[in-house]
């Protein structure tokens, strides 16, 4: 069975209520989505609620992150349990803003995102798992040291063959993030080609086949649907655009592929 496109909108800590307001009314403009692609879109959390009643109902509302914990005196978290129960059924982690850290606070292990990982699953939702080289880790030629045998091995350990059906990968190659430097089709291509295979054979075939392995990384209108033809590109993980109408064109860009 061909693999859905999955396109995810990561809004990242952006966005007024009218601007999110805007943005869902040019979504529910946007006339039909081919019917190959999956919409996702990530508000912050506060913003959640509003786009959940808003938007229409073929785009998923997903979070940008959640609570390693269940429920608890875990002060400023949300537990992937609400999450569920809130009615929402998407979570992305790992992302690399989150594993490097910011404003002075600690950034994620790899067993934080996989423990993270694993948690949401169990509560039901489906996750968008992040995993990508910085640019030191690519010059020194440790992309898929760093995307196979750290990010990707972890959540391998954490994971159930089973709870696979529940995750797509998001390959960002964290140079190619906010700085609108592209992969090239074939490096993203070739990466995407090599977390297949270590799938397959770290997890199953059968998982590596059905498993969605989309793109992050300066994705644009105008380059989207050559990174959709790519054997192994099954979507995108989208930032900067996502904020913009030019997403339409991004989603609109796997039609008949
Ligand atoms: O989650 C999205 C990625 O970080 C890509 O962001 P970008 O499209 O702004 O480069």
């Amino acid at each position: 069975m061909p693999r859905k496109y999955v396109i995810g909108g990561n809004w990242k800590c952006n966005g007024t209520v009218a601007q999110v307001s805007d943005l869902v009314s040019t979504l529910n403009k946007a006339g039909d989505f081919p019917s190959n692609a999956e919409v996702v879109i990530a508000p912050t959390f506060l913003h959640v609620p509003m786009v959940k009643d808003a938007v229409r109902s073929d785009v998923n509302v997903s979070l940008q992150n959640c609570s390693v914990d269940s429920f608890g005196a875990y002060t400023g978290e949300i537990a992937p349990e609400m999450i569920a129960d809130f009615g929402l059924k998407w979570v992305i982690t790992g992302h690399s803003e989150r594993r490097t850290g910011f404003g002075g606070q600690a950034g994620e292990t790899s067993e934080i995102v996989a423990k993270k990982t694993k948690k949401a699953i169990e509560a039901g939702l489906t996750v968008i798992a992040c995993v990508g080289e910085s640019l030191d880790e690519r010059e020194a030629g440790n992309t898929l040291k760093v995307v196979l045998e750290e990010h990707l091995a972890a959540i391998a350990d954490a994971l159930s063959q089973e709870q696979w059906a529940k995750v797509v990968v998001a390959y960002e190659p964290v140079w190619a993030i906010g700085t609108g430097k592209t992969a090239s089709p074939e490096q993203a291509q070739d990466v995407h080609a090599s977390i297949r295979s270590w799938l397959s054979d770290k997890v199953s075939p059968e998982v590596a086949e059905a498993t969605r392995i989309i793109y992050g990384g300066s994705v644009k209108g105008s380059n989207a649907g050559t990174l959709a033809d790519c054997a192994d590109i099954d979507g995108f993980l989208v930032g900067g655009a996502s904020l913009k109408p030019e997403f339409i064109d991004i989603i609109n860009a796997v039609e008949g592929k």
